[in-house]
């Protein structure tokens, strides 16, 4: 196979933001902790008497996160979290952060996304393992009926991360079952990936393949093919987070002629979607650059591929940030956003009838109705007459 043969396409309009952000998309791969609004950081701080904070300016903390993340590294990049997770120890924070969570998801267009966050990190306040998910599930529901008075439809599921470094997981695998018909959709492993092996947390993944969980592992972002290879055969993955270093078992002759290693085949056979998130990889050093970012080398070789935050308040984005990044780096346009979107969607840990439904009922229709609108050159709110091409 070669590259060249691979390549769709290319959409005739450029996007613009506002396009880009009216247009459905769908989000996998969020963190809770990583997404804070900074006044409300602040507002909590206050509350609690937490002292630590680098400042108390709102504009100037939102650019101290995304300066502190942009180290090279992963480690250093979740040492921001701290305080974060400081201001996230009571009942009523969790559901503030998690109804503002919906509502600044909803106005950047997304319309299922499922975010995440470590349980096992909310407890420093009293907060039992339970009370904390049926917080954050409260803040979700609260922030769903808030988005839909504001006019923007969104749905949210959560999934339950275990920590590497720490020997929770199987407690938190049980409370991702406990809770899967009432929030939770799936579990995941976060945290250093370095020396933290997700086989370590073997018990935890027999347990949830015994009880037909859904699975997504962060591996691949500061680890290369050894951490995808435990995640997916040894761990059951049905989704990678990151995973950008599968591009580790692919190789392009100078020819163009792709082969791929048994691993990355597998991956892509088994259409294991891959959680990108272009903005973090730069700043934890998984790529160096946008334009070398694997991003759109795994999409034209055909990997279910799908776009993602990770975090954005420490990485400083938005979803449609994102796709700004690749429209202006490698010319994406309506086909490509659509394309990610419905990877995104297809790869979502719902049910096959209501994967079906977003993708049938909300993602195409609202394509169809932006390309119609590309075609006539209508302006992106619909109120003034377009002239003729
Ligand atoms: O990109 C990442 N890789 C690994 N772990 C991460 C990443 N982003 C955030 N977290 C970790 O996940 C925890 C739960 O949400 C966060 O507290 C952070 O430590
Ligand atoms: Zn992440």
């Amino acid at each position: 196979m070669t590259l060249s043969d691979k390549l769709p396409p290319q959409s005739a309009h450029a996007l613009d933001r506002e396009r880009i952000r009216r247009a459905p998309k769908v989000l996998l791969h969020d963190h809770l902790d990583g997404g804070l609004r900074p006044e409300t950081i602040i507002e909590l701080a206050a509350a609690i008497g937490y002292e630590n904070l680098p400042t108390t300016d709102p504009a100037a903390l939102a650019v101290w996160f995304r300066d502190a993340a942009d180290s090279g590294s992963l480690e250093r990049y979740l040492e921001t979290f701290a305080h974060t997770c400081a201001v996230m120890q009571t009942r009523a924070a969790l559901s503030r952060i998690a109804a503002e969570c919906a509502e600044d998801l909803a106005a950047d267009g997304v319309v299922y996304a499922e975010v995440r966050y470590a349980p096992e990190q909310h407890l420093a306040g009293g907060l039992t393992l339970d009370e904390v998910v049926d917080a954050v599930n409260e803040g979700f529901r609260d922030g769903e009926r808030r988005a839909a008075a504001a006019g923007h439809r969104i749905r949210i599921g959560t999934l339950l991360c275990a920590m590497r470094h720490a020997d929770r997981s199987p407690e938190i695998a049980r409370l991702a079952v406990a809770h899967r018909d009432r929030g939770v959709v799936g579990f995941d492993i976060a945290g250093g990936e370095i020396g933290n092996p997700a086989s370590r947390h073997a018990e935890a993944f027999d347990y949830l393949r015994a009880e037909g969980a859904r699975v997504t592992i962060h591996a691949g972002e500061a680890v290369g093919m050894d951490s995808i290879h435990e995640a997916v055969l040894r761990c059951g993955a049905h989704r990678i987070g990151h995973g950008v270093r599968i591009t580790d078992d692919i190789t392009i002759g100078a020819d163009g002629q792709v082969t791929l290693g048994r691993l990355a085949s597998y991956v892509r056979d088994m259409r294991i979607a891959l959680e990108v998130c272009p903005t973090s990889n730069l700043q934890t050093g998984a790529a160096a650059s946008y334009p070398e970012h694997p991003i759109d080398l795994l999409r034209r070789l055909g990997f279910r591929v799908c776009l993602n935050t990770d975090n954005r308040l420490v990485s400083g984005t938005t979803m449609t940030q994102e796709f700004q990044h690749l429209r202006d780096t490698f010319g994406y346009g309506t086909a490509e956003l659509e394309e990610f979107t419905v990877n995104a969607a297809k790869a979502a840990f719902l049910p096959f009838d209501e994967r079906t439904a977003l993708i049938n009922e909300v993602i195409r229709p609202g394509y169809a109705r932006l390309r119609a609108r590309e075609l006539s050159r209508v302006p992106v709110d619909g109120t003034a007459a377009a002239p003729a091409a």
